[in-house]
């Protein structure tokens, strides 16, 4: 809980203010027991002075109102202040987790993340606005209300004592069970969210197949345990409360029979005794919410715990200490004895990959499925680290360069786009820099679109400016691809990485894009996966991926005729390889002089 420490800082001031109003109320609420001792012992016996009655009965109204007001006072305090934490602290993790690499979000669960960010930190403000206070309180509350049953009667106070010892031992079970426990449920809750978000996103499928009635089997099964889980925590805190509400009725049960005794032998006068029981009351109250407090407090601990295992995941992936500057970047690309394997995978999935690719040059990277091109294409913005051998661009180590200069020089298009809940305008500008609202945008935005062949975005109900991706219009498989494509292009980076940017149009849009899209590449280095003979045409140079590796590089008509590989890869693409025949028709190559062609030919 130390660790909170930098995120409780700047509230501490006013923390203390909140205990110290806190501590105020107690403080008022056992003087009003000193209060009826003076006035029983002064005033209630024959001949006693009843003008204290009426001051008496002014100082505990007195003392009532004071303490109500401490109360209120308390709450000023603290509430704002808690909710700045929570804040901060959630902004801290959404920080992070942009920071955190791909792999780690590989292995964790959207749904674990979202629990920690939503209702872990909820659960923290709350602690800290009351839990941490409370306890504070309840236990100085408890302190200075035993000394005063001990200057009262040390007899009757012992009674007490030794039905906390009890009390004590049961705590320390009820802590270890309810820690364990409640670390579960939160855990639970975690994967019940991931449930629910996967099933979300995967709606269409679910439906498609038939499989609602299997999906809601497996969430009802989920959230049965977390049921479960539930209900032990509460039982264990119903029993751990019953103790101690039980064992201080008990004492006070056998207290009165002694305190009774004392009075009849002179050992106590009334008002004592009177002031022991209402001190006691005054004790016995935050004692019995000890058990709530201690569970809110466990579940609070799980909640930091948790929240640090993200925050202490380390960023591996970060800027070097002195970066490299690339000015004037012409995009040459080099891929040097490059290996690469995921976390936790057993084997490499890329190895010994060399490849150079020319500025200004368009290579397509053709492989059959699983061979590792995605994986390739994601080494080189280093959104995947290299695990040996090294990737330049303009002989610099992208490693050397910052990450956002990188991440500049190099943009992407995936084959499974993600857009956000935003307009087209800013979808398509995201990576450039520009304000959307700038004229310049406007023309940057205009010529995406263009290239693209995403003009259906003019047509849309408020043209470039309606709100699409998961809170907006759904677009088609096609026309995300082609907004994703805009956006790539948009930012006029140095090397575009596409990952078969093209796989849902139709043949004539495709043709469109790919038309306009050979004028962009003209100046712009790209590495493109591809999975039709049609991408492939769009490229000056093929490198083919075996087995994690590139095994040959030449133009296509070379690796035709040269690589039997290739030729069964082509043929296992969606079209006939000869389709390409034609579109190669004016390549320079001639394909004649090509050594084995007349045997592919034949
Ligand atoms: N995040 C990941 N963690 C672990 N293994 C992965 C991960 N992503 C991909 N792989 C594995 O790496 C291998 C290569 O995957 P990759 O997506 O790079 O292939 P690909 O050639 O692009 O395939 P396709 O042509 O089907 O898109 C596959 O065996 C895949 O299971």
């Amino acid at each position: 809980m130390g660790r909170l420490y930098p995120f409780l800082k700047p509230i501490l001031p006013r923390l203390v203010m909140g205990l110290l109003c806190a501590l105020a109320a107690s403080v008022v609420a056992l003087a009003i027991p000193q209060v009826y001792q003076v006035l029983i012992n002064s005033a209630l016996h024959q001949g006693g002075e009843t003008s204290s009655v009426w001051i008496a009965a002014g100082i505990v109204l007195a003392l009532g109102v004071l303490e109500a007001a401490f109360v209120a006072l308390r709450r000023q305090f603290v509430i704002t202040p808690a909710t700045t934490v929570e804040t901060k602290m959630r902004i801290s993790l959404y920080r992070h987790l942009q920071d955190l690499t791909v792999s780690f979000h590989d292995r964790w669960g959207s749904g674990q993340l979202l629990s920690r960010a939503m209702s872990d930190l909820n659960f923290l403000r709350r602690w800290m606005a009351f839990g941490a206070i409370m306890l504070v309180v309840t236990t100085i509350t408890v302190i200075i209300g035993l000394v005063l049953m001990f200057t009262l009667s040390w007899a009757l106070a012992l009674i007490f004592i030794l039905a906390g010892v009890p009390i004590v031992i049961y705590g320390f079970r009820f802590n270890r069970y309810y820690r364990e426990v409640s670390r579960k449920s939160q855990d639970q809750a975690g994967d019940l969210a991931t449930a629910v978000e996967e099933s979300v996103h995967g709606i269409r499928v679910l439906k498609a197949f038939g499989r609602s009635r299997e999906a809601l089997e497996n969430f009802s099964d989920q959230a049965e345990e977390l049921r479960e889980t539930e209900i032990s925590k509460a039982k264990s805190l119903a029993t751990y409360s019953l103790v101690i509400s039980l064992l201080p009725e008990l004492a006070l049960g056998s207290g009165l029979i002694v305190g009774i005794l004392l009075v009849a032998n002179g050992t106590l006068t009334v008002g004592a005794l009177v002031a022991f029981f209402a001190t006691a009351a005054v004790v016995a109250t935050p004692v019995e919410f000890m058990g709530p407090l201690m569970a809110m407090s466990l579940t609070m601990k799980t909640a930091v715990e948790r929240f640090y295992e993200v925050m202490d995941a380390t960023n591996t992936i970060t800027d070097p200490a002195q970066p490299s500057e690339l000015n004037q970047p012409r995009g040459a690309v080099e891929f040097q004895q490059v290996g690469f394997r995921y976390a936790d995978a057993k084997s490499n999935i890329l190895r010994d990959v060399n490849l150079s690719i020319r500025p200004g040059e368009t290579m397509a990277l053709v492989g059959v499925t699983g061979c590792g091109k995605s994986t390739l294409l994601q080494l080189v913005p280093r959104l995947y680290e290299v695990s040996s051998g090294a990737i330049s661009i303009d002989g610099v180590d992208v490693r050397e360069l910052s990450l956002d200069r990188l991440r500049t020089l190099v943009s992407v298009a995936f084959e499974d786009t993600t857009l956000f809940s935003s307009s087209v305008r800013d979808n398509v500008l995201l990576g450039t820099g520009l304000d959307p609202a700038s004229p310049a945008a406007d023309k940057v935005l205009e010529e995406a679109l263009d290239v693209a062949q995403a003009h259906f975005a003019y047509s849309l109900p408020e043209g470039v400016d309606t709100l699409i991706g998961e809170e907006g219009l759904s677009l088609s498989g096609g026309q995300r691809q082609r907004v994703a494509l805009a956006r790539a292009i948009a930012s006029k980076p140095a090397v575009l990485v596409l990952d078969d940017p093209l796989s849902a149009l139709d043949v004539n849009t495709e043709e469109l894009v790919e038309g306009r899209l050979r004028e962009v590449l003209a100046e712009t280095t790209t590495l493109i996966v591809a999975h039709r003979p049609s991408t492939v045409a769009m490229a000056d140079r093929v490198a083919l991926m075996e087995n994690g590796t590139i095994s040959a590089v030449g133009t296509h008509s070379e690796l035709l005729a040269s690589n039997a590989h290739y030729r069964y890869v082509l043929a296992s693409l969606n079209e006939e390889p000869k389709d390409l025949d034609s579109e190669l028709e004016d390549d320079d190559n001639d394909l004649d002089d090509l050594p084995g062609l007349s045997e592919v030919k034949a």
